[in-house]
């Protein structure tokens, strides 16, 4: 029986990604469309015959990627930080300025007191400029709130960005990301908070895909990160950890024993740590923007994770406080020129290895049969050129579930 298609795409260089060594290259290609998923792929002289299809394309020689997808952002917030910005390059120190009410106190003060509409406003031109450089999914987190109502209310705003534009967002509870004021000097309690109250409540209204702690001196003890775990474990969420960013917490490995999606920062991982993830499958998600935007000295243990055949995925973990940005491409940019990764290596980052932090690598991250239709199509001269270039986006439109999408 003949082929028939919904829409095919002709005239266009694809990187499929679907391969472990290479960006699985595919010249002069074609790739059809149906009902969202990949239907055909492959050369276009190798075309059947006698295909049927609805709509055509002219890829004009441009080059097709899967969709990217930005794995690890905080996304939705109010309320800005650009003063502490400012103060800070003033001379005034990080204690002066958490002082002053400043630092996460102050986004979530922002967060708590925006209403969703405020909060979708607020989030709408980040999400836009993501959606503008080819990105087909969003890890969302929550974290801002640091109560039951306002973390909901992020995790709504989240699942309504997905209805309301051709993107997939996946959310992350991310509770125990701060010690809220009022649980100043109680952080027992407040994780009690976190594990009786919050996460039941977030569960019982359907918000949250994944769970996330922030495990660091200056976050939460493994001891209550294991405690946060347990309770997602008991509602079948998978988790992830904001994981050695500024010291060995062990939170990797403590990761790795939940069989967690991914532990994400890593600057300060051990040896321990990666083989851990390596005998868990937990990928390694990397975050060049928060690394460059303090100054880290610090490099995550690259070489270590090759070795070790770990997978390393790249995000631009968008917060208001650490890495304030949204661009992809400056992500995969900066992941070459401060971490020493090979642009192909970026591009992984941004697609399969990507995928995987998600738990979505059966449905999305490379252009295979049966994958969602979610594409990016570039007007460049070679993959490379997506890591190669600053400032400049050579995304002409991106396709979400076999559509293609411009935004205005
Ligand atoms: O400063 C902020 O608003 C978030 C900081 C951010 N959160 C986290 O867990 N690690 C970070 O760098
Ligand atoms: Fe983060």
């Amino acid at each position: 029986q003949s082929a028939n298609w919904d829409s095919l795409w002709l005239n266009v260089h694809l990187a499929t990604m679907d391969a472990a060594l290479d960006y699985g290259i595919i010249r002069d290609a074609a790739i059809a469309v149906k009902d969202g998923k990949i239907a055909w792929i492959g050369a276009a002289q190798d075309l059947p015959a006698d295909y049927k299809v609805k709509v055509l394309h002219d890829g004009q020689g441009c080059w097709l990627t899967p969709g990217l997808i930005d794995c690890h952002t905080h996304m939705v917030y109010a309320g800005n930080r650009s003063n502490e910005f400012e103060a800070r390059l003033n001379g005034v120190t990080y204690e002066e300025i958490a002082r002053q009410g400043g630092g996460i106190v102050s986004t979530v003060k922002a967060t708590r007191a925006a209403t969703e509409q405020e909060l979708m406003q607020a989030s709408l031109p980040r999400v836009l400029s993501s959606l503008r450089e080819g990105v087909t999914t969003l890890e969302i987190k929550s974290g801002y709130g640091l109560d039951t109502e306002t973390e909901a209310k992020i995790l709504r705003v989240a699942r309504q960005i997905q209805r309301d534009l051709p993107v997939t967002v996946t959310t992350t509870f991310l509770g125990a990301h701060a010690l809220p004021p009022e649980f100043a000097g109680r952080a027992d309690d407040y994780i009690d908070e976190v594990c009786e109250r919050m996460l039941p409540a977030i569960v019982a209204e359907g918000l949250a895909d994944a769970v996330d702690v922030f495990c660091e001196k200056i976050g939460f003890t493994p001891a209550q990160t294991e405690r946060v775990f347990q309770v997602a474990q008991k509602y079948g969420l998978p988790v992830k950890l904001h994981a050695e960013q500024l010291s060995d917490q062990g939170g990797a490995s403590l990761t790795a024993q939940y069989q967690g999606l991914s532990a994400d920062h890593l600057e300060y991982l051990s040896d321990a740590g990666i083989a851990a993830m390596k005998s868990h499958g937990t990928v390694a998600v990397l975050l060049p923007g928060a690394f460059y935007y303090l100054r880290e000295t610090k490099l995550p243990p690259i070489a270590a994770l090759r070795a070790a055949n770990v997978p390393i995925a790249l995000a631009t973990d968008c917060n208001p406080g650490t890495s304030p940005m949204t661009s992809p491409l400056l992500t995969m940019n900066m992941a070459c020129t401060l971490f020493r990764m090979t642009p192909l290596e970026a591009l992984q980052g941004l697609t399969v290895n990507a995928a995987k932090a998600l738990g979505l690598q059966q449905t999305i991250g490379s252009l295979a049969l049966g994958k969602q239709a979610d594409f990016a199509l570039w007007q460049i001269e070679r993959p490379a050129d997506l890591a190669y270039m600053i400032g400049v986006n050579p995304c002409r439109f991106s396709v979400y579930a076999g559509e293609p999408r411009t935004y205005n």
